[in-house]
Formats: C-alpha cells, structure tokens, sequence
C-alpha cells in the first residue's frame, strides 16, 4: 500500500504539491491523472524518494523509500522512459538490473517476453527505441525484481491503442495477483481505459478521487445554446463550472441549476440533459482550460 499524508513541495513561493493525501491500496490500479505541470511528477518523486518533501510523508508498505531494504525487489519505479543509457541494447539495460539485484539471466528473457520486445529488438541500441518500446522496457526493469508495488510515471505516453490494452492487461494481472499500482497520466480516457481507482490532481492539489466507477458515475450536465459563450458567461455569473467541449458544453452542475441560470440571463437553450460522466469530465476540462488560460496569459504578458 503506498500512503500519502499532507504531502507538499514548494519551490519559492510555488507550491508544485499542496497538502495531497491519498492511499493506493493493492489489488487495484489506482490512476493519478491531471493536466501538464499538476503536480503528478513532482509527488511520485517524493513517494520514491527522490525529491524530498517540503512537509507531510509518503510510506509504501508503512516504511519511506529510502528505509527499504533492497527496493527495487519491494517498488518497482518507472519515471522517465528515457532516463536509460541509449547507448546501451534493451538486453544491456536489463540484464544489468539483474545482476544489481542479484538475479538469474533468465529473468531477463522473462521480462523482455513479457513486455513484447522481440530478442531482435533486445538487441538495438535503446537510443534507436521508439518513445513506446522505452516505455515498455522501462516497465521490464521495473518489474525485474517481482516487487509488490509499481509507481510508472505515463507510462502510457508513446503507446498505440493497442499497447494500451496490453497494458491495462498486464496491469490488471498484476493488481489481480495483489499487487499496487500506481500511474499517472494526464489524458482522462487513457486512464480510463486502465485504473480501478482515480485521483484527480490540478495545481498541486486533490480535485477528486475515488473508484472509477463511482466518479464516472457523477452526473454533470450537456447543455447546448445557440450562442454557447452567452451560455458560459451566464453560467459562470451564477457560480457553476462550464467548459466548451467540441459540441456543447459540459458542467458538472444539475440540469436544474443550469437551466436557472441560463433563464435568468435570458440565453434561450437548444439542449439541456443530465450526462453519466459529464462531472469528471467537466472537472479535468475545466482544469485544463484554466492552464491553457495560463499559458495564454503569461504570453500576451510576454508580447
Ligand atoms: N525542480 C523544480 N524547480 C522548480 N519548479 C519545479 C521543479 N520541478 C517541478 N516544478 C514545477 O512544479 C509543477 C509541477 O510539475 P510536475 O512535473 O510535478 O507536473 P506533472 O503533473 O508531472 O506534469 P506533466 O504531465 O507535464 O509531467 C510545474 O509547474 C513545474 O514547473
């Protein structure tokens, strides 16, 4: 079990993590998704150890990182697919994680298997790797030792459609054999596609978390006006989230609060109904818009 408790980070005056607790509990794949520069990175690399915390703690199994004895037979870290050597083949990389951790060189075969990297592929330098087969390397080191817990930060990130069903496969087996999983990623389908669980990180903070199913679940509102930027201006005066999506505009306000303040700035509606969904969804959108928002300011402030 991986447990965060009040963690946070501050570089300056910018908190990258603010007070976030959660729990990854095993047996399930537990999903961390949110928007570029959320934070994601920031606090995997405090739970393994690499980042010290500005306050709060991160234990796997009850114990911090750095206090495991042997961790990559108890954690298995995937930060960045291209922290390898590129100068060294698939097999290299592999074959000298087994050596560190004292295991036989037929684990090796084993993972290179497992992952789907031909021996041929073994073979080429990791330099020549597209971003995809980095990624499942990077997930053949992590699992080398057999550990019981797996952090991979997008791991997802390069796979084809097909590689992400593979993963959510190998990931489901091994959350089914008891193990804990956690991934990041900031594309909500993705993680959709993978996780049991989710958490929901923007600016350093927890937004949402809980089963899959039970935040899917929460309902939102698809609304549509002919003049949709009305529609968002009369929505935001009464105080409701509203993000354009490529058609409507998603909220995770009721249809009834919605339909209230659409009225009362006289936006005449074309579509207004409850959507499973809408509420996560409208959530990561809105969180997504905000940063774009940033972006966009801070490069008209630069203009
Ligand atoms: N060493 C550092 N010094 C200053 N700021 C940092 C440092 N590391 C991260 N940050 C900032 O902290 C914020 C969170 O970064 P982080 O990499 O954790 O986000 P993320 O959710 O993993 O994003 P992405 O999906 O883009 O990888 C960003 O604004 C980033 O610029």
């Amino acid at each position: 079990m991986i447990e965060v408790k009040n963690l946070s980070k501050s570089y300056g005056d910018f908190r990258a993590v603010d007070d976030v607790s959660f729990v990854c509990q095993p047996g399930r794949v537990t999903g961390f998704l949110g928007p570029n520069g959320a934070g994601k990175s920031t606090a995997m690399r405090m739970i393994t150890g690499l980042t010290r915390p500005s306050s709060g703690t991160a234990t796997i199994g009850g114990v911090n990182y750095a206090d495991i004895p042997n961790p990559a037979s108890q954690v298995g870290v995937l930060l960045d697919a291209s922290a390898q050597h590129g100068g060294r083949t698939g097999r290299e990389v592999l074959t000298i994680g087994a050596q560190t951790m004292g295991l036989p060189s037929a684990r090796v075969d084993e993972m290179l298997a497992l992952v789907g990297l031909t021996p041929k592929e073994a073979k080429r330098r990791v330099r020549n790797y597209s971003l995809g087969m980095r990624q499942r390397l990077g997930i053949a080191h992590a699992l080398l030792g057999d550990p019981r817990v797996l952090i991979l930060d997008e791991p997802a990130n390069g796979l084809d459609p097909a590689g992400i069903h593979w993963m959510r496969q190998l990931l489901r087996e091994y959350a089914n054999r008891g193990g804990t999983v956690m991934l990041s990623s900031h594309l909500l389908h993705e993680i959709q596609i993978i996780a049991d669980d989710l958490i929901l990180i923007g600016h350093g903070r927890i937004v949402s978390m809980g089963t899959k199913d039970d935040l899917l679940r929460t309902t939102g509102s698809r609304v549509r006006a002919r003049d949709n930027a009305a529609l968002i201006r009369a929505m935001q005066a009464a105080g409701l989230e509203a993000v354009q999506t490529s058609d409507a505009v998603t909220s995770p306000a009721t249809p009834e609060e919605v339909g209230l303040a659409a009225a009362a700035a006289g936006v005449p509606l074309l579509e207004l109904r409850e959507a499973d969904g809408a509420g996560l969804e409208a959530k990561f959108l809105q969180l997504t818009a905000d940063d774009q928002r940033d972006v966009i300011a801070a490069e008209g402030a630069l203009a």
